[in-house]
């Protein structure tokens, strides 16, 4: 998947992107940081096709199967955890989607779960089902825009695990938008920093998947560590100017 010099603008005629190329390597993660109002979102919604370049090509393979997970988790609440995640595997035939749904939820620790409503679940919960149903639709690129930002330390951490775990069952191209520095270094063997209007590519680092995660040295952290430090302080300059 590629986008090749591509140039982009909403109606506010503000130019989001202009003359903007990436590679996404596929079966790996991909994670997308910057300050807000970069275009994070903007790049997801357009490797989707819900937006269009104005200028330039997106090449992605015609028979990708897009899978996407939001902030929220989008369950629908007329339906048990297991039917949610039943309901998107419905879309594709397996030998037994049932006993594959349900491992996947019991894997996420969800096994006493299985038959309670959104509303009877913790927003922890609500985002580990839809995690499940995002990767049992069995994806080959996983779109995630901070997808576990209104979850706490303890819970995130948690949703890493899963997450990692269930990537590896298949290792689809997944693209993760994140603020997040800690959740960058855990899950992407690959880390974007896009800074400015237009977005550009501020800095990247890049390392291999060891059996427990990318492994990046501490050199590189730092490096990552002091350019989001620096748009901190610009995006406070700006925002006071
Ligand atoms: N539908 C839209 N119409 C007009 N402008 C938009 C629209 N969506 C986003 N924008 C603008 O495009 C820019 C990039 O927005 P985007 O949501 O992609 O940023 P982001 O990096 O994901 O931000 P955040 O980290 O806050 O989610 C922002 O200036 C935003 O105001």
């Amino acid at each position: 998947m590629r986008f090749e010099r591509i140039s982009m603008m909403y109606n506010s005629g503000r130019r989001i992107f202009e003359n903007f190329s990436l590679e996404l390597k596929a079966g790996r993660i991909t994670c997308i940081m910057g300050a807000s109002g970069t275009g994070k979102t903007t790049l997801l919604r357009l490797v989707a096709g819900l937006e269009q370049p104005i200028v330039g090509r997106i090449d992605r393979n015609e028979s990708e199967r897009i899978g996407m997970v939001f902030q929220e988790p989008r369950l629908l609440p007329h339906k048990t955890a297991l039917e949610n995640v039943l309901w998107t595997t419905e879309l594709i035939a397996t030998a037994d989607t049932t006993r594959d749904a349900q491992s996947m939820l019991e894997e996420a620790g969800l096994g006493d779960a299985l038959h309670f409503y959104p509303g009877q679940l913790s927003g922890g919960m609500r985002q580990r089902v839809a995690l499940v149903r995002a990767f049992a639709f069995r994806p080959t690129l996983l779109l995630m825009d901070e997808p576990f930002q209104s979850l706490d330390a303890a819970a995130r951490r948690s949703m890493h695990d899963l997450l990692l775990n269930l990537w590896r069952r298949d290792r689809p191209t997944v693209l993760l938008a994140t603020h997040d520095c800690e959740e960058a270094t855990t899950l992407g063997s690959r880390i974007v920093l896009l800074a400015g209007t237009p977005a550009r590519i501020e800095f990247e680092l890049e390392t291999v998947d060891s059996a427990c995660g990318p492994k990046y040295a501490a050199s590189e952290l730092v490096q990552l560590k002091q350019h989001i430090d620096g748009q901190t302080v610009r995006h406070k300059e700006e925002t006071i100017r």
